[in-house]
């Protein structure tokens, strides 16, 4: 259970600032979605919370302040899979998942029948049990970004930020996933922030968006106030339709000219 908090965060490379100025607060158990167009500064936000790139401003979790923290202490406060991950060679599916215990263990680095009997329901629920022995370097794009998610998941961290995680997954992966991150949130109280291109699936898992334009945050609130037509149109130069699902939240179609 862990509150994030971000305060006045801006972030960039060089003396190119990407994310400027950005607050939030994202409550223990919340789903946050960062949506925006290509380019808008989403994977660079995550990567400032991690203290991945040159960031200014503060980055709290449960009020502590993450840059002052030790890498391993980090670690198990936020886990996080980016989405171009650089996976080693020579690594299997279950030894590359195991990784993500490494916060976990003792001083010997030694994993447990716990930390192993963890990885292997991972494993089994997103569909890589078959795959388990396999190196990494044979997977289909789709099961190496279900393996990086599941590395990621085996953190068990409070906090959790996922860059993209259904981009090159089918529908029924995509959602099986998806469904899996909220069964944590709902289990163990995991506070979510993700990326999401596709809006429809983001309106459905996530509790609030943030629509970043050029590193500024452009509209906040829930899925049904920010994915409107007009906005989605000004902001991505997009032709859409908002329908409505039968639970009400919105489905963003494209529309052809
Ligand atoms: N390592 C880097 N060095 C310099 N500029 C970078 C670097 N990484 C990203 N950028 C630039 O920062 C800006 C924001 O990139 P970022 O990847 O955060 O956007 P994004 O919203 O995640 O985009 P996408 O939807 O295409 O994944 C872009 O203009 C990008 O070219």
């Amino acid at each position: 259970m862990s509150t994030l908090e971000l305060d006045e965060l801006s972030a960039g490379y060089r003396r190119h600032t990407v994310v400027s100025e950005m607050s939030t607060r994202v409550e223990s158990g919340g789903w946050l979605g960062i949506i925006g167009p290509n380019g808008s500064g989403k994977s660079t936000l995550l990567k400032a919370i991690v203290g991945l790139v040159h960031h200014q401003g503060g980055v709290l979790v449960d009020g502590r302040a993450l840059g002052e923290l030790g890498r391993r202490e980090r670690a198990r406060l936020v886990g996080y899979a980016p989405q171009i991950p650089q996976l080693p060679v020579g690594l299997t599916v279950t030894d590359y998942v195991l990784l993500g215990r490494t916060p976990h263990l003792g001083p010997l680095g030694r994993e447990g029948a716990g930390d192993l009997e963890l990885v292997s329901e991972l494993l089994e629920r997103l569909d890589l049990t078959a795959l388990a022995g396999r190196a990494l370097t044979t997977l289909s794009g789709g099961e190496r970004q279900r393996t990086v998610l599941a590395r990621a998941l085996a953190q068990r961290a409070g906090v959790l930020l996922l860059d993209e995680p259904t981009t090159g997954l089918d529908i029924g992966h995509a959602q099986a996933l998806l469904d899996l991150v909220e069964e944590l949130r709902a289990e163990l109280g995991t506070t979510v922030v993700t990326t999401l291109h596709d809006l429809t699936l983001a309106a459905q898992y996530t509790e609030r968006l943030v629509l970043l334009d050029h590193g500024r945050v452009a509209a906040e609130g829930t899925p049904n106030e920010v994915l409107t037509t007009s906005e989605l149109a000004e902001r991505y130069a997009a032709r859409v339709s908002v329908l409505q699902a039968p639970d009400g939240s919105p489905i963003v179609a494209p529309v052809r000219e």
